[in-house]
């Protein structure tokens, strides 16, 4: 059975190469977990006392400022990160998709790339074998993927990358903001693949900026705010909360349409 369960758990990032002399005592941004001073080193406080439980057909959108630790939480989510207090307990096989160049060679041709990659996320040689054409056609990258990845464009390197992303098959998926940023045209046509991988993970939880994917992918949220779960709810309560508006309102007709085809109960209101 897939489940995390995360109790109070904090992170901290001591710094020590800090000038900590021109640190002010009190930080007033708004961006970024919390600076503390008082010890020699200075310490970014990234989680504040987390706790949260995640079970099969979880669907979460993490929303907040910049710096307010969506990332950090993805990774201590994922058991990249052990948590500084507090524990962190994670079943299942996890794919963090955090940045889609990680785990390419440029070395090494297109093809091969499809399979480290793919070995990397979890998935086996045997698998990958039985996939690997129905990537290639989806990258419509023909004779390139013959080719060394240091001669394609950042563009084609994101298609091989979002080809072999989308073909998995992870327990847990872990997604960050990253994936959504990739090139408009290209992300229409991966948006089917994109769904279909969402649908069929067991358990996702998806750090994004753009509510029309969080909408079309999510069904609940935690809002992060310096470090700490501000609120946990449907995804609409959140965004509501996070933005100061429904974001139902201004929701283009193709969007509504998705979301409705994805997960009809979210679009009636407030599950
Ligand atoms: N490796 C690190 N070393 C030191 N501090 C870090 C490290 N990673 C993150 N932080 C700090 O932890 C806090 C949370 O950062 P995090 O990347 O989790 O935020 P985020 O919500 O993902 O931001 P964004 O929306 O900008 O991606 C920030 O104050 C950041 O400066």
């Amino acid at each position: 059975m897939v489940s995390i369960d995360v109790s109070n758990a904090y992170v901290d990032f001591p710094i020590f190469d800090a000038k900590s002399r021109s640190l002010k005592k009190k930080v007033l941004g708004k961006v970024g977990g919390k600076i503390g001073t008082e010890s020699r080193v200075p310490i970014i406080e990234a989680l504040h006392d987390i706790t949260i439980s995640l079970r099969e057909g979880d669907r979460v959108g993490l929303v907040g400022h910049n710096g307010a630790g969506k990332s950090t939480l993805l990774r201590l989510l994922s058991g990249i990160y052990e948590p500084t207090r507090g524990s962190a307990r994670i079943k299942g096989r996890v794919a963090p998709v955090f940045d889609l160049g990680v785990g390419m060679d440029p070395e090494i041709s297109g093809y091969e790339n499809i399979m480290i990659r793919g070995l990397y996320l979890g998935m086996t040689r045997k698998q990958m074998e039985q996939r690997v054409d129905d990537i290639a056609e989806f990258t419509e990258l023909g004779d390139y993927l013959s080719m060394p990845l240091r001669t394609y464009s950042t563009g084609m390197r994101v298609r091989l990358a979002l080809g072999v992303v989308t073909s998995i098959d992870p327990e847990i998926l872990l997604l960050d903001e990253g994936i959504g940023a990739v090139d408009a045209a290209f992300l229409n046509k991966a948006r089917d693949r994109l769904v279909d991988l969402v649908h069929r993970s067991g358990l996702l939880v998806f750090a994004s900026h753009q509510d029309d994917l969080l909408l079309e992918l999510c069904t609940s949220a935690v809002w992060m705010d310096e470090g700490r779960m501000k609120l946990r709810g449907s995804l609409r309560e959140v965004l509501t909360a996070y933005k100061g508006k429904d974001p139902f309102e201004n929701i283009s007709a193709e969007v509504a349409e998705r979301i409705a085809a994805g997960h009809p109960v979210a679009v009636k209101g407030g599950e």
